[in-house]
């Protein structure tokens, strides 16, 4: 069963000769344009090699000799490959190969269960990534903004404002796509689109661009664009891109994230005019958990105008637990008709359409690792889904196995859509074999000899940046460079504040968790480590993808133990990847540094002791005060009393003053005797509550 309802209506299909359908070979298209530029390359490469031979009267060296030779050699495998890939294209029979029982060896050997995508993932179209540089020559004859057609006055003047010059790869294939889908007449409904390109290829711009541009024409204020993100530093990020965009337009922009008091924000999305709610925005920009809040507490906050839901670093949002804001958000956009979007109803006819018109906002979804789980994209009830990805080089689709290194930037398991992994091509990743108890010197030497003056340290947990941010601290104590803390363990103000000195240059290096490794965007990073192997291919990706952004070079470095080795080069081999080359540190730096390191160490194990300390006297603390508690449950004489044991007594009283005034006017008043000994507190309290027990 498709995945997902396929559309009648969908431009993508052609019929064959025997009238089935089959996609068409966009592309395909641009694979084989690929192809023939890259053959056309290498020929063009051997012509003048064979002419400088002709003329040069020298032998080539042993080497260059080989080295032509292996290129002579691969230029047939390529033409076969050229033509394994026409193959790979051709619809195959599914295979029947099956499990004998009991058969013999042979027979018996399982074969690998490759994971068919669905038809979306598996024919994406391919945005031809390259230099994002402007003044690449690449984009010598890339249009400049004011030469784009399909953008208006407004938004090429705020573009400007933003100083931007060009439009990167995947904008330029993005954008014309969703204002085209978007100007479809009703009923037919825009496909929705999921983006996967690489780190700070500019997929910000790629979905906030047409948005903006598409509202700007709106006469009634609504919420029509909601932008989902996993974090509140990223969400800010995002919301300053698409209020720069608005600063030309009357469309308000607001964010709502956990950094801000409920009421201020609910302030700025609703008022309340004679009786009705109106909306005060047109985008939002906000948090999954965030988002909650406000529907279940913002009243008037309504999304059944909601036309744009764009989910940013999707494959995170749809791995962690916020899922159910999803639902929530589900139940406050107009009705769904879920069988027709889960794909369980037959496709699509002209009334079905008509009926599901206007009732799901268009889905874009957008990521560098984005994720190909038909169960995770099912939960989205994505309509029609495009798969747009990027690849810089040809995908070569050839096996690649444990010891062989395949080539950057190819996917070549097959369960895999091509470009699903790729990072810049600006990016250098480079790593560093240690022993893990020298791992933070390692550091500190790479620092001190590379003189890196920004660079982000990832490690893999909380704890463990915490702790290494002090030791680094006090290695750097005799060195100008400044080295703090930025990890989910810190309020969001502290990491604000933070990430803003990073941004200014008041701070050199940050020793960060994984929270921060996702999309965010600081320029002019020189390098970005990994201290700890990531554990995930993903996490890897968003690391290394703070550096190397829109066009700009940059470097990675992973330090690595010799066991960790193996398995990250697996982890890296199994998407394609290479671990690039090693660089060192001198074997001598445990004795050039050895009285700081040790220095540093004692006063990490002295602040753990402390902090031990501090923790167990805390927890004493608090075992002492339930005692108490406990206590003055058991005899409730010394406990104070309760507000409602005040109230009654209080009413009680009231009751006793009466009695008392009736009394009085009949009895004469007692003589003056010697005066009673002082109640003690607890018996006033005993007695009070005795009279309340009456
Ligand atoms: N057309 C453009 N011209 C120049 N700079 C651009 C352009 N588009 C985006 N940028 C810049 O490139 C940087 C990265 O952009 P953006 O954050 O959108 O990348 P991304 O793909 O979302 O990255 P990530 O996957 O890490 O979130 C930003 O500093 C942005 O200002």
């Amino acid at each position: 069963m498709e995945l997902f309802t396929v559309n009648r209506y969908n431009e993508d299909f052609q019929k064959t000769k025997d009238g089935t359908r089959e996609a068409t070979n966009n592309e395909d298209e641009i694979l084989q344009k690929l192809l023939k530029k890259a053959a056309k390359r290498k020929r063009k490469h051997k012509e003048t090699e064979v002419v400088e031979e002709a003329t040069k009267e020298t032998v080539l060296p042993e080497e260059e000799n080989q080295e032509t030779q292996k290129q002579e050699a691969q230029e047939p495998q390529e033409e076969a490959q050229t033509e394994e890939i026409q193959e790979e294209d051709e619809p195959q029979s599914p295979s029947n190969d099956f499990q004998v029982l009991g058969g013999d060896e042979a027979t018996q050997k399982k074969r690998r269960v490759e994971m068919q995508l669905p038809s979306w993932l598996a024919h994406p179209t391919i945005i031809e990534g390259g230099n994002l540089l402007p003044d690449a020559e690449d984009n010598q004859n890339v249009e400049t903004i004011d030469q784009v057609s399909y953008l208006d006055k407004t938004t090429c003047a705020a573009l400007k404002q933003m100083k931007i010059k060009h439009l990167f790869p995947v904008q330029r294939q993005v954008i014309p796509w969703i204002l085209e889908a978007q100007s479809k007449p009703p009923p037919f409904r825009p496909r929705d689109i999921c983006v996967s390109a690489p780190t700070g290829s500019g997929k910000t711009l790629a979905f906030a661009i047409p948005i903006v541009q598409l509202l700007s024409q709106r006469v009634e204020c609504k919420v029509r664009a909601l932008v989902v993100l996993p974090v509140a530093e990223l969400a800010l990020q995002v919301y300053r891109v698409i209020s720069a965009l608005c600063s030309k337009t009357e469309l308000e922009v607001c964010l709502l994230s956990k950094q801000h008091k409920l009421e201020d924000e609910q302030e700025k999305l609703v008022e309340l005019y004679k009786g009705k709610y109106y909306s005060k925005v047109d985008i939002v920009v906000t948090t999954p958990g965030r988002l909650v809040d406000h529907l279940h507490a913002t009243k008037g906050f309504c999304l059944k105008s909601l036309k744009f839901l764009v989910i940013d670093e999707a494959d995170r949002i749809m791995d962690a637990v916020f899922q159910n804001w999803l639902y929530h958000l589900d139940s406050h956009v107009k009705e769904t008709t879920d069988q027709l979007l889960a794909g369980t109803q037959a496709p699509l006819c002209y009334a079905e359409l008509e009926a599901s018109f206007g009732k799901q906002p268009h889905k874009l979804l957008f990521s560098a690792t984005l994720s190909q789980d038909p169960e995770k994209l099912q939960n989205l009830r994505l309509f029609q889904p495009r798969l747009f990805t990027t690849v810089f080089t040809m995908p070569v689709m050839k096996e690649v196995t444990g010891e062989e290194e395949g080539d950057a930037n190819t996917n070549t398991d097959s369960g895999q859509f091509v470009g699903k992994y790729t990072t810049p091509a600006e990016l250098t990743e480079q790593f560093c074999i240690t022993e893990l108890r020298l791992k933070p010197l390692t550091l500190f030497a790479l620092v001190e000899k590379y003189q890196w003056k920004r660079f982000l340290c990832f490690t893999n947990s909380t704890d463990q940046a915490n702790r290494l941010a002090f030791v680094m601290q006090t290695l750097f104590k005799e060195s100008h460079t400044r080295v703090a803390e930025l990890s989910g363990k810190l309020t969001a103000k502290v990491r604000n504040l933070t990430l803003r000195d990073f941004t200014r240059g008041k701070i050199n290096g940050l020793i960060c968790s994984d929270a921060l490794a996702r999309g965010i965007d600081v320029a002019d990073i020189d390098v970005v480590l990994s201290y700890e192997a990531p554990r995930h291919i993903k996490t890897h990706i968003h690391r290394v993808g703070r550096t190397a952004r829109a066009g700009r070079k940059g470097t990675a470095v992973t330090l690595l133990t010799e066991q960790d080795q193996s398995g990250f080069k697996k982890m890296l081999n199994d998407v394609g990847k290479v671990m690039g080359e090693e660089i060192q540190v001198s074997p001598d730096i445990e004795i050039e540094h050895a009285a700081i390191y040790k220095q540093a160490l004692n006063s990490l194990r002295h602040r753990q002791e402390t902090e031990k300390a501090q923790k167990m006297a805390d927890k004493k603390r608090t075992a002492h005060q339930a005692l108490v508690h406990k206590k003055k449950q058991e005899n409730p004489v010394d406990r104070p009393l309760t507000f409602m044991e005040k109230l009654q007594l209080k009413a009680g009283d009231i009751q006793e003053e009466d009695a008392k005034k009736t009394k009085n006017n009949a009895k004469p008043k007692p003589k003056q005797g010697k005066s009673k000994p002082k109640e003690t507190k607890k018996q006033k309290i005993a007695k009070e509550r005795k009279a309340i027990e009456e």
